[in-house]
């Protein structure tokens, strides 16, 4: 589903990440782990496609759909965005409007991640849990073959963090590639292979 082939990346010549070899096959997990400032969500942004590596090559399978779960997110703060609407970002797209089934699953999912109740809060009278559930929600409303999630369930109780990996599980089994970044050795060990960055 995607390969990582000797990437490096440098932000204004300082070189963050060097020689980073990966494999990704769908219906499988990765998680990417590593001290603060090691690079996990540089990494992230290079397999996502937002961001080039500087040498080497990411490379995914021709078509393939991805979502992105940000580390970094304070920007849509500002924004007069409700919980529902946030969500329904998600389903987007520029060809056409938003349909019945688009409007089930982004229902379904808020019911999921238990932010159906907040539906018309604003994003900035949140709590940081139901703000990531929210966040969580937008991406994985979409139809995407690779999740890439930066610290997904950061700020989540336990049992927000089992649903969220539930719903992890049932997108490998449908066959998606999901791909994490974790501080969290708990979470790490629900992935298929490990990316240690400070070790590579
Ligand atoms: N836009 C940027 N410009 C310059 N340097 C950056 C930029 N973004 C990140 N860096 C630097 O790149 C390095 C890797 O940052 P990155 O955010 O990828 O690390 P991380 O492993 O995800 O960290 P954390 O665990 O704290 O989230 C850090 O030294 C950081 O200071």
């Amino acid at each position: 589903m995607l390969i990582a082939d000797q990437v490096g990346f440098r932000y204004s010549g300082v070189t963050v990440l060097r020689g980073v070899n990966l494999r990704v096959e769908a219906a499988t997990t990765l998680a990417v782990t590593g001290a603060n400032g090691c690079g996990k969500s540089t990494l992230l942004h290079l397999l996502a496609g937002v961001e080039r590596p500087s040498e080497g090559s990411v490379r995914r399978a021709a078509g393939s759909r991805v979502a992105l779960l940000p580390q970094r997110t304070s920007g849509i703060d500002g924004l007069p965005l409700t919980v529902a609407e946030c969500v329904r970002i998600g389903r987007f797209t520029p060809r056409r409007l938003l349909g019945r089934t688009d409007r089930t699953r982004v229902a379904e999912m808020m019911e999921r991640l238990d932010i159906a109740h907040l539906a018309r809060r604003r994003l900035r009278e949140l709590s940081g849990g139901q703000r990531q559930r929210t966040l969580l929600a937008q991406t994985l409303v979409q139809d995407a073959d690779v999740y890439v999630l930066d610290e997904p369930t950061v700020a989540l109780d336990v049992t927000s963090r089992q649903q969220v990996h539930e719903v992890f599980a049932e997108r490998v089994r449908a066959g998606a590639a999901v791909i994490l970044a974790s501080h969290d050795a708990a979470e790490a060990a629900i992935a298929d292979q490990t990316l240690d960055l400070a070790a590579s």
